[in-house]
């Protein structure tokens, strides 16, 4: 499999596909899923920056400009493979719905495509060098039952000093369909005490940690607890301020109006058997979404893009 994705997709010194389960130790590979042989993950270097993608999922695990010390993304040291679940961190894609299903709660939470095998579509250097990659996911007779559409989806990630990542919703069925989604980024920061998150000032917010009351946010987002939140109508540029490292994280996204901040905290954060029991106060999920009221309908023979632009 592995060899084959590279006939096909490899570029010579920027891309190639290895082996992931070599690159987790033995003991957090729980049960390598099935459906594809080995665990595919898509090694990217170029001029500007190193980042690996993971087909499971559709997801990328890491990003690092090469002006940077430390990578933009935070993968947990605990991060597990185990067939049907996510892996926690990186930039899971949670879709057709964000968070639980809003009226069956048996249903996967954050949909169904984060643990699903994605095709390749495509790999290629853009005329200014950087890396493209398109991976591809439809629907099946088993996704039908879960949510029935026909559908398509395309991940189109651009590795360079920015990392681009857009998400295409296709409807190829014959009714309209409305959907939630995030792009469910864990920032790695230094210390989650020196975060500030930027932008968000005088935007409203459900707060989920309390029942979903709805709150403003006055001034820079900082974080000393549990925090669970959709932010409403906000502008499409935020940034993460990490005093720690001295750095700021940019995020610029399209096709969205509403922003998830989330930060489980000690006590939450102990209970994830994929995080580390101190791994809160190493990252801060700032997700581009369609959340809460911001949802999206999509029409037969059309396509929704929902985007996100990382960069230092
Ligand atoms: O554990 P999961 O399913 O990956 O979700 C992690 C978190 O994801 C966030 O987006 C949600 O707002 C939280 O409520 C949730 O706990």
């Amino acid at each position: 499999m592995i060899n084959q994705l590279n006939d096909r997709y490899a570029i010579d010194g920027q891309l190639k596909f290895i082996d992931g389960t070599t690159e987790f130790p033995p003991d957090r590979i729980i049960s390598v899923p099935e459906e594809v042989e080995g665990f595919p993950i898509i090694q990217i270097e170029n001029n500007f920056a190193k980042a690996t993608i993971a087909l499971y999922g559709g997801h990328v695990l890491s990003f690092q400009p090469m002006t940077e010390a430390e990578d933009l993304l935070f993968l947990s040291e605990s991060a597990r493979i185990q067939a049907g679940k996510g892996l926690r961190g990186g930039i899971p894609v949670c879709w057709p719905w964000f968070g639980p299903h809003p009226e069956d709660s048996t249903l996967p939470s954050h949909g169904f495509v984060r643990n699903r095998f994605w095709s390749v579509l495509s790999t290629g250097t853009t005329p200014g060098g950087e890396t493209q990659i398109q991976l591809g996911l439809t629907d099946t007779p088993e996704t039908r039952e879960l949510w029935p559409h026909a559908w398509e989806l395309v991940i189109d990630i651009v590795v360079g000093d920015t990392l681009t990542v857009g998400l295409i919703t296709r409807n190829q069925g014959n009714e309209p369909f409305t959907i939630t989604q995030a792009l469910h980024t864990y920032f790695q920061v230094g210390n989650i005490d020196g975060v500030r998150i930027l932008g968000l000032d005088r935007t409203e917010y459900i707060d989920k940690v309390e029942g979903g009351v709805q709150k403003s946010q006055a001034g820079v987002v900082e974080i000393d607890s549990e925090v669970d939140r959709i932010y409403m109508n906000v502008p499409p540029k935020l940034a993460i301020d990490d005093s720690t490292w001295k750095r700021q994280i940019q995020i610029l996204s399209k096709g969205s109006s509403s922003a998830v901040v989330w930060n489980p905290w000690s006590e939450k954060a102990a209970k994830f058997a994929d995080l580390s029991d101190d791994d809160y106060l190493r990252f801060v999920c700032v997700e581009t979404t369609n959340a809460g009221p911001d949802q999206i309908e999509v029409f037969p023979g059309h396509e929704y893009r929902l985007e996100s632009k990382i960069r230092n």
